[in-house]
């Protein structure tokens, strides 16, 4: 675990987010793989440390849409079969945002369909997170509201940025938008699951 912590505050600084995407079976050779899917969530995986490095990339404040959850679930399944992973590093790859959380505009004039769909996906990346087997460690480098709070919660364990002007919170209910019946019952009354 020291050891992890050691890689999370060592990738947090450094930043590597190189855009070389390739498919896994011809990666897996290799010590080191990439792959991302439509490039706003990249994933650096290190064979030889067994920790993933998974960077959201959707500027300018790493909304979480659709399109970016979907991606994120199907990342978090790549790295789940891949038996060398064994950790899961969770960060941004803008300088002063972790996630600006929900994107509102998925709730905002949507089709029942769609805001139901879009409410699945944010119930899955919650499931792909809380559930993993990895050892989750959110290395929050950023402003990290709402959803980006959920996701810091979600995973094992947290490290945030030291700088005051960051800040990190459960905001939403300013917006208007309660939290959903399932993330309440399990995070708040786990008694009921256990
Ligand atoms: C127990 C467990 C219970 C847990 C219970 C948890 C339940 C989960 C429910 C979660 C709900 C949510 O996440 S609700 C969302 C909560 N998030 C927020 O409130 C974020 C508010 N945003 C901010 O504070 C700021 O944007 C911040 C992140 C600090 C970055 O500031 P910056 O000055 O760098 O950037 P800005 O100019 O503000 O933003 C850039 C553009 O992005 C837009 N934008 C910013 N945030 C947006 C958002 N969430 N949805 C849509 N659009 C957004 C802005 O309008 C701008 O659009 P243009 O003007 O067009 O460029």
């Amino acid at each position: 675990m020291a050891a992890l912590l050691k890689q999370s505050a060592r990738l947090g600084l450094s930043g590597r987010h190189g855009q070389v995407f390739c498919r896994l079976p011809w990666a897996l050779s290799f010590q080191r793989y990439m792959f991302n899917a439509n490039k706003k969530i990249l994933v650096e995986m290190d064979k030889s440390t067994g920790v993933a490095l998974m960077k959201m990339a959707n500027p300018p404040v790493n909304l979480l849409n659709l399109e970016t959850l979907t991606e994120f679930a199907i990342s978090m399944e790549k790295l789940e079969l891949d038996k060398d992973c064994k950790g899961l590093i969770l960060t941004s790859s803008l300088s002063k945002v972790f996630t600006a959380g929900l994107d509102i505009m998925e709730m905002c004039g949507k089709s029942p369909e769609h805001v139901t769909e879009f409410w699945r996906a944010v119930q899955e990346m919650w499931l792909k997170l809380y559930g993993s087997n990895l050892v989750t460690i959110a290395a929050i480098n950023g402003f990290s509201p709402g959803a980006g709070c959920l996701m810091a919660l979600a995973c094992d364990y947290r490290i945030m940025a030291d700088n005051v002007k960051y800040s990190i919170g459960l905001n939403e209910t300013q917006l208007g938008i309660v939290a959903p019946f399932w993330l309440v019952t399990r995070e708040l009354r786990p008694s009921l699951f256990s």
